[in-house]
């Protein structure tokens, strides 16, 4: 992780097709599907208490001020908000100081450094009510460990690559994608579509069920688009949704201008940066090139966990971009039901408060996010700046979701009648988490006992994975798939957040975190999701 380049990310691509893809990097070998055999082991409650730790070391860049008031630890700029739109210069990576696409982002479009104020006066005031009142702390010049606020086309691929052990995939000659003709992934798409979705949620073309209120705002015109270009088995059509409020349909599964070239049904993105993936060759996929990602998915062919993870083929370029193939997770599922579930106490890298401290930089969309969901969350001086920090607003989403208190938070949903729901950024209890799981596998209980058994499978293999020792995994998920034949499978995807720790240094993925330790609360997660599943089982 130390030669991440934290860039934006968010290539924006927006051709939805193109040519040939032909490898440029290493491969690896082709990935298996065995199951691991089960192990019994008895659900385990975490009762560590994971605190939410602050620290007031200080802060060498000196340019930020820490308030604090009972509910929230604020950073802000010395005096100002006058916000000037400042450019962002990724940091140099190993690639000659190139940037990488689809690491986890500063998107330059979003950042503003913090400037002077306009009306100091007014700002002035504003840090005077805002000074600490912890008693006992005070936080000058300082960002915390932890900010709290109280809760309130397809194309025809050629494969030629040698991996490190020189495996190597033999070239394909280029052929016509079998994809070509579904007026999906060759067709350009507008490229409002394609922004970036940090919302997190792709599209969804159905209203979302009925979990909770949505929270995002997809634009009227990005459904339009969603519609037209929508298959009917799939898709919710217009006069379906008429009468549904256009709210229920803001929070909707980022969807993929591509159809999976095996089964050839509309690709589902349930959460991540929207266009990130393609379609690639037959039940292949596509993802954006991000150096850790490859670098774990690499590391991942050799470990235990390789039958919990997509196989990995290596890196491919399309377009001159870059991108990890990996195998579609769907493609062996009939109109398969999906979750995805980010697991861990902490959704961002330590490296990445570290580097808000040094470089703070504001973030207006995420402002905007925050706000959506819940106007009063901002400070004073947030509001004023109209802007917040991006780990104010990871743990901001931390404690308002389960991920603080359950070690996980569901993402998203898709169900077998295409209806999709993103909208769980509130779904937090134990009860709530519930609900959701429960309508998430239609109350089937033999579904949710098939989960059970994957999950415990998969529990017993990361206690003894050698990768999963030696990193701090981060903003990863669980993908949940099943369909109405009786399979139910899940697999850790996203390792774009994923870091090596330096040897000789082990985690155990369940000790509460604090900065410094690197613990990511994975585990701990893993085994409250599973406590939940249990308690829905019906007793024997
Ligand atoms: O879920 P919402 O509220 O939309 O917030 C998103 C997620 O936290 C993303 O994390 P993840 O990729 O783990 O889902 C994060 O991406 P990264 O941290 O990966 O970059 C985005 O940051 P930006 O990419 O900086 O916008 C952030 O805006
Ligand atoms: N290998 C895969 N097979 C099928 N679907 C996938 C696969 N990888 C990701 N997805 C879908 O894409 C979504 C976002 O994936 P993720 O890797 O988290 O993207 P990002 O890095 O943009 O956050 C997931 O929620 C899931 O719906």
């Amino acid at each position: 992780m130390d030669n991440r380049v934290f860039s934006d990310g968010i290539d924006i691509d927006r051709t939805g097709g193109g040519p040939a893809v032909s490898v440029k990097l290493g491969a690896v070998a082709p990935a298996v599907d065995s199951a691991h055999p089960y192990q019994s082991e008895e659900t385990v409650r975490h009762n560590a208490v994971h605190t939410l730790c602050l620290d007031n070391r200080n802060n060498s860049a000196g340019n930020t001020i820490l308030s604090v008031s009972s509910n929230n630890i604020i950073v802000h700029s010395p005096v100002g908000t006058l916000m000037t739109k400042t450019p962002v210069t990724a940091a140099p990576g190993p690639n000659n100081g190139e940037r990488s696409t689809s690491c986890p982002a500063e998107s330059d479009e979003h950042m503003f450094a913090p400037t002077n104020l306009a009306n100091q006066e007014k700002d002035q005031h504003l840090l005077n009510s805002m000074s600490c009142n912890i008693p006992g702390q005070s936080f000058p010049g300082t960002i915390p460990r932890l900010i709290v606020t109280c809760e309130s086309r397809p194309g025809t691929t050629a494969l030629k690559a040698a991996g490190p052990s020189g495996f190597s995939l033999d070239t394909q000659p280029e052929e016509e994608s079998p994809c070509s003709d579904s007026g999906f992934g060759g067709s350009p798409v507008p490229s409002l579509l394609f922004r970036k979705l940090s919302n997190s949620s792709s599209a969804g073309l159905s209203p979302a069920s009925s979990f909770e209120e949505s929270e995002d705002d997809l634009a009227g015109s990005d459904m339009e688009f969603n519609m037209h270009q929508a298959t009917p088995n799939t898709l919710v059509g217009r006069d379906e949704m008429a009468g549904k409020p256009w709210r229920k349909l803001r929070t909707m599964v980022h969807w993929s201008p591509f159809i999976s070239c095996k089964r050839r049904y509309p690709w589902v993105q349930l959460a991540g940066h929207a266009g990130n993936f393609q379609a690639g060759d037959y039940g292949k996929l596509l993802k954006k090139y991000c150096e850790s990602e490859q670098q774990c998915l690499q590391r991942l062919m050799g470990d235990s966990l390789r039958p919990f993870v997509p196989g990995y083929y290596g890196v491919v370029q399309r377009d001159e971009q870059d991108y990890n193939l990996m195998d579609d997770l769907l493609a062996d599922f009939e109109s398969p039901c999906i979750m995805d579930c980010k697991m861990g106490s902490r959704t961002y890298l330590e490296e990445e408060l570290v580097k808000a401290r040094e470089r703070p930089q504001l973030r207006r969309d995420m402002y905007d996010k925050m706000v959506e969901v819940d106007p009063e969350a901002p400070s004073a001086l947030e509001r004023a700046q109209q802007a917040v920090l991006k780990p104010r607003y990871m743990q901001w989403r931390e404690t308002l979701s389960s991920t603080a208190t359950l070690g996980f938070r569901i993402e998203g949903i898709k169900k077998a009648d295409g209806t999709c729901n993103t909208s769980f950024k509130k779904t937090k209890h134990r009860e709530q988490v519930m609900q959701a799981l429960k309508d998430f596998v239609d109350g089937d209980t033999q579904t949710l006992k098939s989960y059970l058994w994957k999950l415990k499978e998969l529990r017993t293999v990361l206690e003894k994975s050698e990768f999963f020792r030696t990193h701090e995994v981060v903003g990863s998920s669980l993908l949940f798939v099943h369909d109405g034949t009786g399979q139910a499978r899940v697999w850790m995807i996203d390792f774009g957040k994923t870091a090596p720790l330096p040897p000789p240094r082990t985690l155990d993925h369940r000790t509460p975190w604090v900065e410094g330790n690197r613990e990511d609360g994975y585990l701990w997660g893993l085994d409250n999701l599973m406590d939940i599943l249990s308690d829905m089982l019906p007793t024997a």
